[in-house]
C-alpha cells in the first residue's frame, strides 16, 4: 500500500507541503482510488500510444536544462515524472508534444517517437503531433465564456476536422463521460465552462483533449490548483483513461505518484547541472526499494 511505502523517515515537520503525505484537512473519501499497482492488468494493451524519448537535451538560449534524457512510456501505462523544482520535468513534457519550440530561443536535441514515428519529422504537421499527444495544464484553462458543449468540440478545430451535429453530440457525451463529468453536466451543456468548479473545469479540459482522440495525454501537475476531493476525482479519471490512453503526468505529490502511476522517472538537476533521469522503473520498486540514494532521499521527503 502506498501509505506504507511512503511512510516518511524524516519528521513531518521537515516535509514541505507538496511532499506531505495525506493532507490533514482531506475529508474521508467514500471510494479511495485503488493504487495502479493493485489493479488487474488489462487483457490486451491499447492499439497505439507508445511514446519513446531518446537522448533528449534542451536549452533555453545558451542554458542547457536537460541532458540526454531517454524514457520509454509504454501504451496502457501511466508514467509519473517526479523530482525537485527546476529539474526539467515540465520542459521534458512540453518537448513530447512540440510545445517547447514555441518558446523563443528554446532548442532541443534527441528524438521523440510515437508508435515508431518521429514526432519532429519535418514532413509532418505540428497539429498532427498536438492532436495525437494532448496536454492538460496545471491551471484549468477552459474557454470561460464558451458553453460546456462548445468547449469540448473546440478541440476539433485543432485538427481541422468537420463534424455534423449528431457526431458532435455523440463526441461530447463520449468525451465528457470518459473525463468523468457527463453525469454532472449533461443537463446544462449550454452553460458557460467558466461557471463550473475548478475540478469540473479541469475535467472539462480533459474532455476537450479527449475529443480529438489522442493516443497520449500529457498532464502537467493537473491537480495542483485543486482541492483534495477534486484531486481524487481527477485521479480516478486518470485510472479509467489509462486503459486506452498513454498518460504521462508531472507531479510533486509523492502519494499521487504512488496512487496513479505504473512507472516513475526521477529527475534531478544537481548543483546547476542540466536535469537528468537519476532512476526510473515500476512505481512500487521506486518507492519501496530505490536503487539510488538520491531517489530514496527524495521519495522519503528528505529534500525537494
Ligand atoms: N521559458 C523559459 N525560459 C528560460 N528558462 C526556462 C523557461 N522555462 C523553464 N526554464 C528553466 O528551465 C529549467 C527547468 O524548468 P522546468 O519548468 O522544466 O522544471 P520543473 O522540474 O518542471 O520545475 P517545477 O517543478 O518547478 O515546475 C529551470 O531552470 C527553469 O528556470
Amino acid at each position: 500500500m502506498p501509505e506504507q511505502i511512503l511512510s516518511p523517515m524524516a519528521p513531518a515537520s521537515q516535509l514541505d507541503d507538496t511532499m506531505r503525505l495525506e493532507p490533514a484537512a482531506e475529508p474521508p473519501h467514500p471510494h479511495p482510488p485503488v493504487p495502479r499497482s493493485a489493479r488487474a492488468p488489462r487483457s490486451s494493451p491499447p492499439a497505439g500510444g507508445h511514446l519513446h524519448a531518446e537522448a533528449i537535451s534542451a536549452w533555453f538560449g545558451e542554458r542547457k536544462v536537460l541532458d540526454r534524457v531517454s524514457l520509454d512510456m509504454p501504451p496502457g501505462a501511466v508514467t509519473a515524472l517526479i523530482g525537485p523544482s527546476g529539474c526539467g520535468k515540465s520542459t521534458f513534457l512540453r518537448i513530447l508534444n512540440r510545445m517547447h519550440e514555441l518558446v523563443p530561443k528554446a532548442t532541443l536535441a534527441g528524438r521523440v517517437l510515437l508508435d515508431g514515428t518521429d514526432v519532429y519529422d519535418p514532413q509532418r504537421r505540428l497539429t498532427e503531433a498536438r492532436a495525437a499527444i494532448g496536454m492538460v495544464f496545471q491551471k484549468p484553462n477552459p474557454f470561460p465564456a464558451m458553453s460546456i458543449y462548445d468547449n469540448v468540440v473546440a478541440g476539433l478545430k485543432l485538427t481541422g476536422r468537420r463534424a455534423g451535429r449528431a457526431e458532435k453530440d455523440q463526441l461530447v457525451e463520449e468525451s465528457l463521460t470518459r473525463a468523468g463529468l457527463w453525469r454532472e453536466v449533461s443537463g446544462r451543456l449550454d452553460q458557460p465552462g467558466g461557471a463550473l468548479s475548478g475540478g469540473q473545469q479541469q475535467r472539462l479540459c480533459i474532455a476537450r483533449s479527449l475529443a480529438v482522440r489522442p493516443r497520449v495525454l500529457l498532464m502537467d501537475e493537473p491537480c495542483s490548483a485543486l482541492d483534495p476531493t477534486s484531486t481524487r476525482r481527477i485521479e480516478e479519471t486518470i485510472g479509467e483513461l489509462a486503459d486506452d490512453v498513454t498518460i504521462v503526468i508531472v507531479t510533486h505529490n509523492m502519494q499521487q505518484a504512488a496512487r496513479v502511476s505504473d512507472q516513475c522517472a526521477f529527475f534531478l538537476a544537481e548543483q546547476g547541472t542540466p536535469g537528468r533521469i537519476v532512476e526510473y522503473g515500476p512505481t512500487g520498486a521506486m518507492f519501496e526499494n530505490p536503487q539510488d540514494q538520491r531517489t530514496s532521499d527524495y521519495v522519503n521527503g528528505r529534500f525537494g
